[in-house]
């Protein structure tokens, strides 16, 4: 099975509600999908949204890295000698991880068709039904209780609150969404950089104190401010996790050597893919450090590589957010990983188990679509 060419498309899919973040304000998922096709007349499915204020990915540049530099690198390529194409990805070019990360999820979806597999199971195998938690949008507070409750209601025990706008206002947002939700759910907070460092530790402390327990806090401070993340980490009980700090295998080692965080956020289109994300987890676990795996506001195809990943590292990858399935108003995929409210279900079909992907757009880049958005 030989790799003959790469195909893209647009798929966007409306959000029920809006996505919003410290960092920005979304209302649909908006994935470049890559359709890899081999010269026995299988596709491989990959994708990467643009992410730009965290990978600094767009839209063009994810096509214009695949289609000009990634996929003449890896045509001709035996879909067997997967660590030599996985290689020459990451090779291929420094940087535009969503790119390298589309190109991996897709070759290993075909890896999985090639040997009747699915990805969890060429990984190690695990267990084929995880939970995913659901994000808080940060909003006015009664929007965010009543988001918190309804997601209760609705069968989440672990709610991602996004903070990180106004440090008072945070203090009084999680008071009122924890008394909303007593003993329904575990609360962890995702500040997106947010806070200083001193108004992290601030924050913090003010929510200790008043008794309220959270889980975790994801990236209070900048993500590349190093000494902050070790500050916060130093002078709070709440376990800190770094996300928009811990990109590859490189910043995790560091995060661990400097004991910056606790806890790594590990998500594909920050480690350029499946590959470099199993590295991370095996290096946290040499250190006896814990996991997450997450996802940014993606459609449900980079998603479900996540979850293979998720299944085979469970022993590392202890906190799970893949809820972006959850937050469109339909999934253009209705085959392979079925997400069902917090469960999420990975069936055995080879690789992702992809059959159709609807509302798909096909992009003729070759002719200079989509290379300019
Ligand atoms: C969607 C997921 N629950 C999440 O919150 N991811 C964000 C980044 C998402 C984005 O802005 O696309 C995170 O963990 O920071
Ligand atoms: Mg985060």
């Amino acid at each position: 099975m030989k790799i003959e060419r790469v195909r893209f498309g647009m798929l966007r899919v409306p959000l029920a509600t809006p996505f919003k973040t410290s960092l920005r304000t979304v209302d649909e998922i908006a994935d470049v999908v890559v359709m890899v096709d081999t010269d026995d007349g299988r596709t491989g499915y990959g994708s990467a949204p643009a992410t730009a204020v965290i990978t600094g990915d767009t839209h063009g540049s994810i096509i214009e890295a695949i289609h000009k530099v990634i996929a003449p690198n890896i045509i001709g390529m035996e879909v067997g000698n997967l660590n030599a194409i996985t290689d020459h990805i990451q090779k291929s070019i420094i940087k535009n991880y969503s790119a390298k990360a589309a190109m991996e999820i897709a070759v290993y979806d075909l890896f999985g068709q090639l040997y009747g597999a699915p990805i969890y199971k060429l990984l190690g195998g695990g267990e084929s039904v995880i939970v995913t938690d659901i994000t808080i949008s940060v909003d006015y507070i009664d929007k965010m209780v009543d988001d918190a409750v309804a997601a209760c209601d609705a069968g989440f025990e672990t709610l991602k609150v996004k903070v990180g706008k106004d440090p008072e206002m945070d203090i009084e947002r999680i008071k009122a969404i924890y008394t909303a939700t007593a003993d329904k759910a575990l609360i962890r907070l995702d500040a997106n950089q947010g806070w200083s460092p001193k108004q992290a530790v601030s924050v913090l402390r003010a929510l200790e104190e008043s008794g309220v327990q959270l889980e975790l806090v994801e990236q209070p401070v900048l993500g590349e401010d190093i000494e902050g993340m070790k500050y916060v980490t130093e002078r709070v009980h709440t376990p800190v996790m770094a996300d928009e700090s811990s990109f590859g295998p490189r910043e995790a080692i560091e995060l661990i050597r400097n004991r910056a965080a606790d806890i790594i956020n590990i998500k594909l289109m920050k480690t350029g893919g499946i590959t470099n994300a199993v590295k991370i987890a095996d290096i946290a676990g040499i250190h006896g450090i814990e996991c997450m795996i997450g996802c940014m506001l993606e459609s449900s195809i980079g998603v479900a590589a996540a979850a293979h990943v998720a299944a085979a590292k469970s022993s590392v990858i202890t906190k799970i957010d893949l809820d972006t399935p959850s937050l469109g108003k339909y999934d253009p995929v209705t085959s392979g990983v079925r997400f069902e409210g917090p469960e999420i279900r990975i069936t055995d079909a080879p690789g992702l188990g992809i059959e159709n992907i609807d509302g798909l757009e096909p992009l003729d880049v070759a002719n200079g679509a989509g290379r300019h958005c």
